[in-house]
């Protein structure tokens, strides 16, 4: 595995050693004594995984309190996937990153705790799957709303038509109103 950094502080990328044969191929998703030494010392207690039609957008979720830590990859398909830093102290406060995860370029995101995430489906379906450093707490839940102009995030969506949407995310919160860490 390999892991590069992006403008965002803490956000890494993982790319993985693919060892392929006539068979197909082969590659470890996830070590724990790896993860720690080069990306973050953190545990993770939950694992996810979803599947979201073409144009389905989720985000930009986070929780207040009992924050996640978000270790995310594609099994199936490719989505847009983007992370806003809502770490007040953090010099990239407010700021976003976006990069293309799919099935095929088999690349990890890793969003640490203060963070926003969420992901918009370029392909007929994607299935994420994703590690979680804190355990589900919807009492807790935050959706900061995807299209605030504030965050200047530049969705790849051709028709706002056919966008689906949890009532959650329709009815998000404005960056200006959110909850900060
Ligand atoms: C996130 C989550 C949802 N659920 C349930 C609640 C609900 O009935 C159903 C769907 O929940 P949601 O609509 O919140 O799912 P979704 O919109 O996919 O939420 C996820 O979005 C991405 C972008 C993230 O980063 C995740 O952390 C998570 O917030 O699943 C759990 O039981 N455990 C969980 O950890």
């Amino acid at each position: 595995m390999k892991v590069s950094s992006t403008p965002i502080n803490d956000v890494k990328i993982l790319e993985p050693q693919v060892f392929g044969d006539k068979r197909g191929y082969f590659w470890e998703t996830f070590r724990d004594d790896w993860f720690r030494e080069h990306v973050a010392d953190v545990s993770f207690v939950q694992e996810n995984q979803s599947l979201s039609s073409r144009g389905t957008l989720r985000g930009m979720h986070c929780q207040t309190q009992q924050p996640q830590g978000k270790l995310v990859r594609v099994i199936s398909g490719e989505v847009f996937d983007v992370v806003i830093d809502l770490r007040r102290p953090s010099p990239s406060f407010g700021k976003c990153f976006t990069i293309q995860l799919s099935a095929k370029n088999g690349l990890q995101l890793w969003v640490p705790p203060g963070f926003a995430h969420g992901f918009y489906v370029t392909s007929s379906s994607a299935e994420l799957v994703y590690k979680c450093t804190d355990y589900y707490a919807p009492q807790f839940e935050q959706s900061v709303l995807w299209s605030d102009t504030d965050l200047a995030i530049n969705w790849p969506i051709n028709d706002k038509e056919t966008l689906k949407l949890s009532e959650k995310d329709r009815n998000g919160v404005m960056f200006k109103d959110a909850i900060f860490f």
